[in-house]
């Protein structure tokens, strides 16, 4: 155990100071093209958690001075009808951005649905084409979480050059993508990255070599302290909720002793993945902007 705590990265407070920022340059463009950015947000079926981050991301646009707008499908609705009310988005040169809130029914082919939105408007980053640019190395749209990570991490200015970063998950949304912008050259990437996932022997054992761990995994307080080398940075993707409320995927009390620097559940990654579907927005607004003129 080490005698002084693990340091907190506060992923409210820099959520904040960037969404400040975000309306300075919203303001700004607004007077420069007359263009008001618009997200929206598309919710299909009744999912309470789903409810409130759909919510959430309009009321986010609203306060940046950015236009939300909402439609809630009901859950039987087919994918036939879902491609058409993305093909509508699609062909609306007042909507900028596009996203279709997961997870999707079962009826739904989500890679279908995330394929079918305009790869100019897919503020998610989820299109294949944007998944590509970014393995390539030249991002357009990132997909939100990962990116807040390593905002967060550029923020607390933990050094990304040369350290070993062990993300826990391979999911599209945020393993990859994060392993992606790890690697990467330039600031917040440059590391040498291991992803480590269900089948990977002897996990812990290659967890505890990492400078810094991100776990994606989606296991209540799945990484314990014994997997952690001391001072290292931990950061908790995980929202998961159990019968005592919302835990992460990291078990925080005893790896706080041990990290150098960790990230709350709540308060760490999730308010970050809003504040940058809120730049990603203003991006696309600047995109359109520029290839109509
Ligand atoms: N189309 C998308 N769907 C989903 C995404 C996504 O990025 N795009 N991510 C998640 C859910 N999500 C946003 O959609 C999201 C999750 C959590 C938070 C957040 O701020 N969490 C708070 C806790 C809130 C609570 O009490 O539930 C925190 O961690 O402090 C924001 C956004 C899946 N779907």
């Amino acid at each position: 155990m080490k005698d002084v705590a693990a340091r907190i990265i506060d992923g409210k407070a820099v959520s904040q100071k960037l969404r400040t920022e975000l309306a300075d340059e919203v303001a700004a463009f607004k007077q420069q093209t007359g263009v008001i950015p618009h997200l929206a947000v598309v919710l299909v079926g009744d999912d309470p958690a789903s409810a409130v981050y759909v919510r959430s991301k309009s009321k986010g646009c609203e306060q940046a001075g950015m236009a939300g707008s909402q439609m809630t499908l009901p859950a039987d609705t087919s994918q036939a009808q879902l491609l058409e009310l993305v093909a509508r988005l699609n062909a609306d040169p007042q909507v900028h951005g596009i996203l279709v809130q997961l997870p999707l029914p079962r009826q739904i082919d989500e890679t279908v649905i995330l394929d079918a939105i305009d790869p100019l408007k897919d503020v998610d980053g989820f299109h294949a084409s944007n998944v590509g640019l970014l393995a390539q190395g030249r991002p357009r749209f990132v997909p939100c979480t990962p990116l807040g990570c390593q905002k967060l991490l550029l923020d607390a200015g933990i050094p990304t050059s040369g350290a070993h970063a062990v993300v826990i998950g391979r999911s599209e949304i945020v393993g990859k993508p994060m392993a992606s912008l790890l690697v990467q050259k330039g600031a917040g990437g440059d590391a040498t990255v291991t992803i480590c996932h269900s089948r990977t022997k002897d996990l812990a054992a290659v967890v505890r070599t990492a400078d810094i761990v991100v776990a994606a995994i989606g296991r209540p307080k799945f990484v314990t302290a014994d997997m952690i080398k001391p001072g290292a940075t931990v950061i908790d993707v995980g929202i998961n909720r159990i019968e005592t409320g919302l835990v992460g995927d990291v078990d925080y009390g005893p790896v706080s002793e041990i990290a150098g620097a960790i990230t709350p559940v709540p308060g760490g990654v999730g308010p970050m993945t809003i504040a940058m579907l809120l730049a990603n927005t203003l991006l696309a607004a600047k995109l359109q902007t520029q290839a109509r003129r």
